[in-house]
């Protein structure tokens, strides 16, 4: 079976790769599977520049390939925040529950139609061999008042998919990778794969 490794350690996006990608055939490798992966620093300003450093320096560090994905939560009435840093967007300890706590209480009092927020995924391939190369992808929705759901990860409770009538965390998995930013920006980079694989294969 084919591999391919996600330079991630969120166990949340580990999962959602393992099935877009188990569809397509491959076997997922995530930093999780790798004792002593260095954290890589994020100081970008943009989805793009995060998942580059991440890429570049994971490939670079274990002689591979890897794709890597720097995601996050665009809230209009919070001026784009938590954007880059939705991850630690609470503090350091990464805590999803506090996370979304915080973007609740900051839209505390905003209605409904002042709610609208959308995820986004850069994804970066990366090789020691050749150019990286980006793709990016988003997902449109609501905030709501409060949590509701519990499959998915980070903000998936507290963001509503109008066409679905749901929250991100009421979807099945199933549901999610059929919708989600991170399955719109894997999408764009399918049509890419195949041509970078082939020049990694000659190489
Ligand atoms: O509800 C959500 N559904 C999603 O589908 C989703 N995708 C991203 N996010 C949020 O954005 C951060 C990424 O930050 P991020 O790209 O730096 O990743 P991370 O630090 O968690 O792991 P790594 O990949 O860097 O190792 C995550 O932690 C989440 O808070 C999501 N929230
Ligand atoms: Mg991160």
């Amino acid at each position: 079976m084919k591999t391919v490794i996600i330079a991630t350690k969120n166990k949340g996006k580990a999962k959602e790769f393992e099935s877009l990608f188990s569809a397509k055939g491959y076997e997922v490798k995530t930093l999780l599977d790798v004792p002593d992966a260095p954290d890589v620093e994020e100081t970008g300003t943009t989805f793009e520049e995060n998942a580059i450093l991440k890429a570049e320096a994971i490939a670079h560090q274990l002689g591979h390939f890897v794709i890597a994905d720097d995601s996050g939560l665009i809230v209009d009435a919070l001026d784009g925040r938590p954007g880059v840093y939705s991850a630690r967007y609470a503090g350091e300890s990464k805590s999803d529950e506090a996370n979304t706590k915080k973007v609740l209480q900051e839209l505390e009092g905003v209605p409904e139609a002042e709610r609208t927020a959308r995820f986004y995924c850069a994804l970066a391939l990366a090789s020691p061999n050749q150019e990286t190369i980006t793709v990016s992808g988003t997902m449109e929705g609501l905030i709501t008042e409060q949590p509701s759901g519990t499959n998915g990860f980070g903000y998936d409770p507290v963001f509503f998919v109008k066409e679905q009538g749901k929250t991100n965390a009421e979807l099945t998995k199933e549901e999610k990778n059929q919708i989600s930013h991170r399955a719109h920006a894997l999408k764009a980079l399918d049509e890419k794969l195949g041509q970078f694989l082939k020049r990694e294969e000659g190489m």
